[in-house]
C-alpha cells in the first residue's frame, strides 16, 4: 500500500514597502516592512514514513539536500517535538530563488505547517513560528499567514490588510545575495520609524532599491520598463520587479507587452494565504 500524499501550496511574498531605521549589534538590520501574499507560489508534497528519515526528494541546483531550508525546518521540528515518524518531500518549484519574493522561507513554513499537521504535533502558531525565525527573518510571516506590518528583523507582525490588486512581477534574471544588499556601505539605514497604523500613504518606498539598482543594470531596466505603466516597485532585496492594477485584464496586457523581452508572471495579492486557506479547508 503507498502511504497517501499531502500536497501544500508554497506561496510567494512581496514587501509593499521596506524601510531600514538602523543596524543591530548582531548587524541585522532593524525593519518596517508591509508583506503581502501572491496567490502564485511552489507546491510540496508529503509523505509520512515511520522510519524517522527525513528526504527531499527534488533536487536543487547549488542548494545540497541538507542545507534547503525545507529539510532544515523538517529535522528541526522532528528534532524539537521528539518525534519518531520521518518524511518524504518533493515540491514543485516555480519561485525564483534569491528574488526577494521569499520562496525559501515560504517553502520552511509550509514544511513546519504541513508537518505539524500530518504527525498530529499539535504545535500553536507562536511555537511554529518562533521556531521558523530560526531559519529565516521571513519565516513567521509565512507561518502566520496574513498579510502583516513587521517591525524588528521582520519578526513583530501586525496584521493589516491592503488592497489587493493584481500584479505584474517581472523577474530579471540576477540572483541578489540579501546579505551583499545589507552589508553595501551605500545603504540608507536611517528611516524615521513610522509610529501612526494605518501606515500613511506616501511611504510607500524599498530603501534598498537605489543600491540593488545601481549594482544590477538588469533590475534597472525591469524598474524604467514596467514604470512606464505603473509605480514599479522592488520586492525586498530584489531581484523581483513589480506594480499594481486594478483588474487582471490590464495586468495581462502590460504583463504580455513586457515578458516580449523579460521573465515575469502575473499573480493576485492576498492578505490571507493560500496556504492557510487550503488548510482551514482541510480542518
Ligand atoms: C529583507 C527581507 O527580504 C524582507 O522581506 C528579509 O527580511 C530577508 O530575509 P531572508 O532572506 O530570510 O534573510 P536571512 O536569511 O534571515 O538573512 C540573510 C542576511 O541578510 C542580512 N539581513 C537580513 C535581514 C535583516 N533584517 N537584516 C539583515 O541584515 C544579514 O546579513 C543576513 O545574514
Ligand atoms: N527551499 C528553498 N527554496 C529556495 N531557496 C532555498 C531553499 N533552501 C535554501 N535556499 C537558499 O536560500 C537562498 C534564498 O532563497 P529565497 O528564494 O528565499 O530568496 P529570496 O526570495 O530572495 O528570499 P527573501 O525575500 O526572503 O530574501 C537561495 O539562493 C538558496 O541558496
Amino acid at each position: 500500500m503507498t502511504t497517501p500524499r499531502l500536497t501544500l501550496p508554497s506561496p510567494a511574498k512581496l514587501n509593499l514597502m521596506l524601510h531600514i531605521l538602523g543596524r543591530r549589534e548582531d548587524g541585522y538590520h532593524e525593519l518596517q516592512t508591509i508583506f503581502q501574499f501572491l496567490d502564485y507560489g511552489d507546491e510540496i508534497s508529503f509523505a509520512v514514513r515511520d522510519d524517522g528519515v527525513i528526504r527531499l526528494h527534488t533536487e536543487f541546483d547549488g542548494v545540497p539536500h541538507d542545507s534547503n531550508l525545507i529539510v532544515k525546518a523538517a529535522k528541526q521540528l522532528q528534532e524539537q517535538s521528539g518525534c519518531a515518524l520521518g518524511i518524504d518531500i518533493w515540491i514543485d518549484k516555480i519561485l525564483p530563488m534569491g528574488g526577494g519574493i521569499g520562496g525559501g522561507s515560504s517553502n520552511a513554513a509550509t514544511t513546519l505547517l504541513g508537518l505539524n499537521h500530518l504527525w498530529q504535533l499539535g504545535w500553536d502558531e507562536d511555537r511554529l513560528a518562533a521556531l521558523g525565525l530560526k531559519l529565516g527573518a521571513d519565516v513567521p510571516v509565512f507561518v502566520r499567514g496574513h498579510a502583516a506590518f513587521a517591525e524588528g528583523v521582520g519578526e513583530k507582525l501586525t496584521p493589516v490588510d491592503p488592497e489587493e490588486p493584481w500584479y505584474v512581477v517581472l523577474v530579471p534574471q540576477v540572483s541578489v545575495s540579501t546579505a551583499e544588499i545589507f552589508s553595501d556601505p551605500l545603504l540608507t539605514r536611517n528611516s524615521p520609524p513610522i509610529k501612526v497604523r494605518p501606515v500613511p500613504k506616501g511611504n510607500s518606498r524599498n530603501d534598498c532599491l537605489p543600491v540593488v539598482a545601481r549594482r544590477y543594470p538588469e533590475v534597472r531596466n525591469a524598474l524604467n520598463l514596467l514604470g512606464k505603466f505603473t509605480e514599479a516597485k522592488l520586492t525586498g532585496t530584489g531581484s523581483c520587479v513589480f506594480g499594481g492594477f486594478p483588474s487582471k485584464a490590464e495586468a495581462d496586457k502590460v504583463s504580455a507587452l513586457l515578458t516580449e523581452t523579460l521573465t515575469g508572471f502575473v499573480a493576485k495579492g492576498s492578505n490571507v494565504s493560500m496556504l492557510h486557506r487550503k488548510l482551514q479547508n482541510l480542518l
